[in-house]
């Protein structure tokens, strides 16, 4: 049998006439294998929400197809696609308690009244609602609304949950511990769950794969550990990880067993070429301009480092955020120590081969990653 939960085939979303109208979503792709939580992250209009719709039904596909389980459901209505949904829009029945909106989930299964009760128990317990339960929307915050329909899509056993922000109004803290508790529910139950989120953090801790989209385009689909390490291209690199990458244009010149970065304002950055695989080493020696990314926390000081005047300095708690004037432009350094660095004070900045990301200075496609082709 196959592991295809969800199969998603250049898919096209046009909102007025085809070919004309908003193209929210571009050419879209994916494969959700069965048990996987998926996350759909982007920044706002990307068409995480047209995506996650037109899964669900609510907006038809302009082009493409969408098969659940095994079965072709784009042209079907919702109701027939067998999705559990919890998102804006698709709010709870008001004159039902939270109680029996969350147990009209379970109307289709027969079950008896104690089953029932176990269950909606269980769930309430899970989303720390049990309190609220005989009340009716009108009647409770927004968190808890969102919480109760949390609730009334997680407790449906569906090929497919849809979570769109699931979590949006909640403060931080609950936000934390929901996400362990839900992810935990979603994996000992084999659910596949696909969640539309603009928080990393929240994909980060709850996903096993991160689609991240921009422009209505895929720009990547991998594992979250993938996307950190390998970013495909400039926009993932730079969207994903906090704080973000630092990155600089840059020239290229070689020679006598050296590779050079020529940054602006006269900076170079010298290697060793055999620091680079011989595959890096003919496709960075083939161009002359490549934009270079490093992530905060792999910048390194030394004192025979390229020079660098410390412009901010800031203790997290648990970290220092140093943001340094590199190259005509901001190098962000993160050190795990509170370092005691005065503004206007000069710093060397070490950059370790293994820790560059080369990208296409014109398409922003990833070239390598520290030694190896990306
Ligand atoms: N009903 C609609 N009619 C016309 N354009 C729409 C409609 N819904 C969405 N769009 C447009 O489609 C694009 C994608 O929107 P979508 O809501 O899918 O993005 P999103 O990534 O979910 O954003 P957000 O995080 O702000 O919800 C945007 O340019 C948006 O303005």
């Amino acid at each position: 049998m196959s592991d295809t939960a969800l199969l998603i085939e250049n898919v096209d979303k046009f909102y007025g006439p085809k070919g004309h109208g908003v193209h929210a979503v571009k050419n879209l792709s994916m494969n959700v294998r069965k048990g996987e939580i998926i996350a759909l992250l982007g920044s706002s209009g990307c068409g995480k929400t047209s995506t996650l719709r037109m899964i669900a039904g609510f907006e038809p596909v302009s082009d493409g197809t969408i098969s659940l389980a095994g079965r072709q459901v784009h042209l079907l209505p919702p109701v027939k696609r067998n999705v559990a949904m919890a998102f804006e829009g698709y709010s709870l029945y008001p004159p039902l308690t939270v109680r029996e909106n969350i147990a009209f989930a379970l109307k289709a299964k027969r079950l008896s009244q104690a089953e029932v009760d176990e269950k909606v128990a269980y769930i309430a317990k899970l989303l720390e609602i049990e309190d609220i339960l005989g009340r009716y929307p009108s009647s409770i915050s927004g968190g808890q609304q969102q919480r109760a329909s949390l609730g009334r899509a997680l407790i449906r056993d569906a090929d497919l949950h849809l979570l769109d922000e699931p979590m949006g109004q909640l403060e931080p803290q609950l936000r934390a511990l929901l996400r362990g508790r839900i992810k935990h529910y979603i994996k000992e139950r084999g659910l596949t769950a696909i969640l539309v989120t603009h928080d990393q953090t929240e994909a980060n801790a709850l996903a096993d794969r991160i689609a991240v989209m921009e422009g209505g385009v895929l720009q990547q689909f991998d594992t979250p550990q993938k996307i950190k390490e390998r970013p495909a291209n400039l926009f993932t690199g730079t969207f994903v990880g906090e704080p973000p990458m630092n990155v600089f244009e840059a020239s290229i010149s070689g020679g006598n067993g050296s590779l050079s970065f020529g940054l602006n304002e006269g900076v170079k950055l010298d290697y060793q070429i055999a620091a680079f695989s011989p595959g890096v080493q003919a496709e960075l020696t083939k161009r002359r301009k490549v934009v270079l990314g490093i992530r905060p926390y792999s910048v390194r000081r030394s004192a025979d480092g390229v020079k660098a005047r410390v412009a901010v300095n800031q203790w997290l708690g648990d970290q220092t955020h140093i943001a340094a004037d590199f190259a005509g432009g901001t190098m962000v350094l993160v050190e795990h120590d509170r370092t005691r660095l005065a503004i206007g004070e000069d710093i060397g900045i070490h950059l370790d081969p293994s820790s560059l990301h080369v990208f296409d200075s014109e398409t922003g496609r990833a070239i390598s990653h520290g030694k190896e082709l990306a």
